[in-house]
């Protein structure tokens, strides 16, 4: 049945309250969704371009990247296909095969993928597990110096929020350390651009990286790559045969709808970073009103200041050993309330955002928890 047309519908999934971290800071605003119908054909934002993707001025391309560069702080800015891309286009450029590169302990697997690819040797700096796996800048040093000691290290990569445990991580503090160290930095801010306010310069960073459809409302696959200018000449080096072509983007990066539902959405991610405050309130209180039902407790750093939220639940795991449906019991509980996004048969931890529901949305979710506890206790 699926096959015949591939299962091309997620009515489900989009029309009902969905509570996968993943999916909620990649909704396209209405503007975003007009571009990408009229941006939906192969090559479209290439009819008027002169051999490089970010000079096109027609779309304004080229203006859009100078908004995107004052948006992240960065003094130039380039799109790549997602934040992995960003992450191994800086590593190719900057490493040999062989160097070492050291990440933190809650880095995110396309972060190893793009190191592993590169053939680079990765140093971890550790978190402090279980319960809040924080990665302190502290922490940071101590591997950066023991690491130094042995090798030279060409660049230091921290999650700025993780997607296991939703913890912000010091930048600031980290950055101050690489650069008393001599080390570049590059912060992944796949879950924090578009989402909180991301700024290069302030933080002291080097690099940023961030995800468009993940957190920038845009369809994707797309991510934003932001440096400083020392680093232009190495990371945006051209082709020796092609002049115009950068090396590290193989050209060109997304040439379609992507990129236009990324620059639609742009004005609109502007604001609602501005209101990010109101995101980690009503996170807490999600937190405070789930732990309050008893057997359901937050991991991660508390309290919390990311809408990505990690929950220990052996309230559900108690309730599934002796349910008839067993594991599957929550998710067919709360899909007939028209909560989606927390994985079949999963009932011992689950993670879950409410970012960018309504106020009355969160307490529906918070009122659908109580009642699943109180109806099968
Ligand atoms: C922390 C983190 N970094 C990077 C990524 C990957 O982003 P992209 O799909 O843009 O490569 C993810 C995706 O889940 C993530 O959570």
């Amino acid at each position: 049945m699926e096959c015949a047309d591939y299962g091309l519908t997620r009515k489900l999934e989009r029309d009902n309250l969905n509570l996968n971290p993943l999916q909620r800071g990649g909704v396209l605003p209405a503007a975003a969704r007009k571009a990408l119908h009229e941006f939906g054909d192969g090559y479209s934002v290439c009819d008027y371009c002169d051999g490089r993707l970010d000079q096109v001025t027609r779309p304004a391309i080229n203006c859009f990247l100078d908004d995107l560069a004052d948006f992240t702080g960065s003094d130039a800015v380039r799109t790549v296909h997602g934040a992995r891309e960003g992450k191994f286009a800086v590593m190719h450029a900057l490493c040999e095969r062989g160097d070492t590169v050291v990440v933190d302990g809650n880095a995110h697997y396309t972060t190893h993928l793009a190191a592993e690819r590169n053939g680079l040797e990765i140093v971890e700096v550790p978190s402090t597990g279980h319960p809040s796996y924080e990665v302190t800048p502290e922490a940071y040093r101590e591997v950066l110096e023991e690491t130094i000691d042995r090798v030279e290290v060409k660049l230091a990569v921290l999650t700025h929020v993780d997607g296991n445990y939703g913890n912000l991580t010091d930048a600031r503090g980290v950055a101050d350390v690489c650069r008393k160290l001599g080390v570049p930095l590059l912060l992944n801010c796949a879950y924090s651009m578009g989402r909180l306010p991301v700024n290069l310069r302030e933080l002291g960073v080097d690099f940023v990286v961030g995800s468009g459809h993940k957190s920038m409302a845009a369809s994707g696959p797309i991510g934003v790559l932001g440096m400083r200018s020392e680093w232009e000449d190495t990371v945006l080096r051209r082709s020796g045969r092609h002049e115009k072509k950068e090396l590290e983007l193989l050209g060109c990066t997304s040439r379609g709808a992507p990129l236009a539902t990324l620059m639609a959405s742009l004005p609109y991610v502007r604001e609602r970073v501005s209101r990010w405050d109101g995101e980690v309130k009503k996170t807490r209180y999600l937190v405070s009103e789930l732990e309050d039902i008893g057997g359901i407790e937050q991991l991660g750093v508390r309290p919390k200041e990311h809408d990505l939220v990690r929950f220990e639940t052996p309230v559900f795991h108690e309730i599934a050993a002796s349910h008839p449906r067993k594991g599957f019991f929550l998710y067919e509980e709360l899909k007939k309330r028209g909560i989606v996004g927390i994985r079949r048969g999963q009932t011992k931890w689950f993670k879950c955002s409410i970012y960018g529901m309504t106020e009355e949305q969160v307490q529906y979710v918070v009122d659908s928890f109580r009642d699943i506890v109180e109806e099968n206790r």
